[in-house]
């Protein structure tokens, strides 16, 4: 399968492929996880990221069954999540390590499970394409980087064509080449070859590296301490973070000048060294009452106009968007003291 000749399934109306509400796990006295309403649409690459302890592997434990929730209930692709055998045979997992055999090659260990599961052998040379180990195929396991072993991995949860596929931290240990392999990988998981798949693929892969699953997951999912800090689409976290603007103008004489015009535009800032820091913060973050502040763009020109109509020329304005993992501190920060 090329990049070329694949189009995306999803996302896709029509039921959520996860849809549960108050999941929680205690064991003895500690709450793990805390009344989690989570929903995934059918058909995206959903990112569940948290730092370690959060919560994450026990979770997806519950939402395949595999561990007992204290409380909380729903559907997993339309099935009850209490009845597990139900949606099982439709998902496919990488929750920890492989067990693969590391003296049989590839494709003989992934022809042994597709036999156990009573399938077709036949696929796990498609499933080894997949997954850009068809060159290797015939190598012994125990020969593979661990970025192979974790495509591996992969390809056997994918020996059952799985509509739901979950992933837990794949990409754990990898070097930069190996995390770009799984990236595309997983990003390749959730589109198929046109008229091959008519169900859409979910993808819910975990991790702690933000700036993978900001580049992979149209879905996010944050966790910090058991709870839920944000859910949806990745696309409006990153549009709910601030950014920042750098002013520097001519003359640092006129540094005290040019924050006092900012700060009377409404706008926070700061100085720091030649410049004024300037930051424009989104307006539903600011303001849930709709007192919303200028937009980045608008408040950029305000800037620049007073500091003219007052005799500053500016040499430089820079601006920078916050990026995923500064967003990420300030939820992190806010849920701090959560649910342990
Ligand atoms: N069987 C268990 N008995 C008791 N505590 C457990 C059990 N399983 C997990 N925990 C605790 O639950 C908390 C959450 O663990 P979990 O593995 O779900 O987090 P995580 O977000 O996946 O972290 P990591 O990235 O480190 O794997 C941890 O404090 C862990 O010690």
């Amino acid at each position: 399968m090329t990049a070329a000749t694949t189009i995306r399934t999803g996302p896709v109306t029509g039921p959520p492929a996860i849809d549960v509400r108050g999941l929680t796990k205690r064991y003895g006295r500690r709450t793990v996880v805390q009344n989690l309403d989570i929903t995934v649409p059918a058909g995206v690459v959903a990112g569940f990221v948290g730092p370690n302890g959060a919560g994450k592997t026990t979770t997806l434990r519950m939402l395949l069954g595999l561990v007992r929730p204290t409380a909380g209930g729903g559907t997993v692709l339309g099935e009850p999540l209490r009845a597990p055998e139900d949606f099982l045979p439709r998902c496919g997992a990488l929750i920890e390590g492989p067990a693969l055999y590391p003296g049989l090659s590839g494709r003989r260990n992934l022809h042994s499970l597709a036999v156990l599961a009573g399938q077709d052998p036949a696929i796990a040379d498609d499933v080894l394409d997949q997954v850009g180990l068809a060159g290797r195929a015939d190598d012994a396991y125990r020969t593979y980087s661990l970025g192979m072993k974790q495509r591996l991995g992969i390809g056997a949860a994918l020996l059952s064509d799985p509509d739901l596929l979950v992933l837990d931290e794949p990409t754990n240990g990898l070097d930069p080449a190996g995390i770009r392999q799984m990236r595309d990988l997983v990003r390749s998981l959730a589109e198929a070859p046109p008229g091959e798949r008519q169900r859409a693929r979910t993808v819910l892969v975990s991790s702690h590296l933000l700036a993978e699953i900001e580049q992979i997951c149209d879905w996010l999912i944050v966790l910090e301490k058991g709870r839920l800090a944000y859910q949806g689409p990745t696309a409006s976290f990153m549009a709910s973070t601030g950014s920042r603007v750098e002013l520097r103008p001519e003359s640092p004489d006129a540094l005290g000048m040019l924050a006092d015009l900012v700060a009377g535009l409404g706008l926070p800032c700061e100085r720091a060294g030649d410049r004024v820091l300037v930051e424009i913060r989104p307006a539903a973050a600011t303001d849930p009452a709709g007192d919303a502040r200028p937009a980045p763009e608008p408040a950029l020109a305000a800037v620049n106009r007073a500091a003219h109509a007052n005799g500053i020329t500016l040499v430089e304005m820079t601006w920078r968007q916050a990026s995923l993992e500064d967003r990420y501190r300030d939820l992190v920060e806010v849920t701090a003291g959560g649910a342990q």
